[in-house]
């Protein structure tokens, strides 16, 4: 398994947050422990997983008529694996290019690391990495080539870990950029991203054209750089990959954030989802009541339950049933309740 020299790996526990754990063995370690310290300046345990690496506070940016973002609020923790999901047009990429400084908000504000994502863009840079939605630049630079000029621009970067991540991803570097397939363009942006141990990785849909094998490999560098104590941020609309390796997901959805929660309490409040085929035709309107939204799908009734399952299940015992499933929402399904406008 890779490792970073500066930095243990340290595998997290199923039942424990990144923010938890992060801070578990940061405090038993030996060597973080004076790091540990010098950032907490003698605050409780639980102070450095609330103070927030990304915030934004009512982040707006309007392209003239086009809507881009609306009011974004966004808490993105030390130590998250935060997963930024919406459909296409969302608003998923003009929050990054906002937060990267890349374009200007129209009002409200953005902080990374508590700096000013406007006046302190270049301090910021320097200690993130980012992997944007595709890089069509730079096509007459060899893979090395590229990684050596991001690693001198960002003022530093290990030659070894970006090779270890190259054998890793199974690139070879000595091609030129332009002869890239996207899926290997994808693969040298991710080792640009990862090489120069940033505190916060920022992905705008990251796995796009890597086949399922070296998703797997990039799933588990991810995992690897949180439990290292790097924060990552990606937008995605793959929910597999969200579901995979997310503490924290928001969704956004036309330019505004619908909810933003750890991935845990989301499936606690999911609710189930009930299909039912009767024996005779029934009216989905007996079952238009609050926290139930019936759709026909076919031949059945399809119901998502948040609340009163109770008389749900009463409405369905006076009728002849010919098949019934209950199970309780999948994330793929509560990620569809709310891109479907539910609540
Ligand atoms: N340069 C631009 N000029 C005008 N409108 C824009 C521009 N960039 C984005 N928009 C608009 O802003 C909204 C949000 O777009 P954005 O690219 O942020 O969405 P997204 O969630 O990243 O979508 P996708 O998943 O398709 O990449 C859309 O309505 C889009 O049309």
């Amino acid at each position: 398994m890779f490792r970073s020299p500066q930095k243990p790996f340290i595998a997290p526990s199923r039942n424990e947050s990144f923010a938890d754990m992060i801070w578990r063995k940061r405090a038993a370690s030996a060597s973080y422990a004076d790091h540990a310290v010098e950032e907490l300046s003698g605050e409780c345990p639980e102070g450095l997983h609330m103070e927030p690496i990304i915030k934004t506070v009512n982040l707006t940016k309007s392209y003239g008529k086009s809507r881009g973002i609306e009011d974004v609020n966004l808490s993105v923790n030390r130590g998250d694996i935060f997963g930024f999901l919406g459909p296409n047009g969302a608003g998923k990429s003009t929050t990054i290019r906002t937060l990267l400084d890349f374009i200007r908000p129209t009002s409200g504000s953005a902080s990374i690391f508590g700096l000013d994502c406007q006046k302190d863009s270049v301090q910021i840079k320097k200690r993130i990495g980012y992997i944007p939605g595709d890089f069509g630049l730079y096509g007459n630079m060899s893979g090395w080539k590229f990684l050596e000029y991001f690693g001198k621009v960002r003022g530093g970067y290990d030659a070894e870990d970006a090779r270890a991540y190259a054998a890793r991803l199974d690139i070879r570097l000595d091609r030129k950029m332009k002869e890239y397939s996207r899926g290997m363009r994808q693969k040298v942006a991710i080792i640009q991203a990862f090489m120069n141990n940033p505190d916060l990785i920022i992905m705008d849909e990251p796995t796009n054209g890597l086949d399922p094998l070296v998703q797997q490999t990039f799933m588990d560098m991810i995992r690897e750089k949180a439990a290292e104590g790097t924060t990552i941020f990606m937008s995605s609309h793959v929910l597999s990959d969200v579901e995979k390796v997310c503490n924290r997901v928001a969704i956004i959805k036309g330019g505004r954030i619908a909810t933003e929660e750890k991935v845990e309490d989301l499936r606690k409040k999911a609710g189930n989802v009930v299909r039912v085929k009767f024996a005779e035709e029934v009216d989905p309107a007996a079952f238009a009541m609050p926290g139930v939204s019936p759709v026909r799908q076919n031949g059945y009734l399809k119901m998502t339950v948040t609340d009163n399952m109770e008389s749900v299940l009463g409405e369905i015992s006076r009728h002849k049933v010919a098949d019934i499933s209950i199970h309780q929402m999948t994330l793929e399904e509560i990620f569809m309740h709310y891109y479907e406008g539910g609540k």
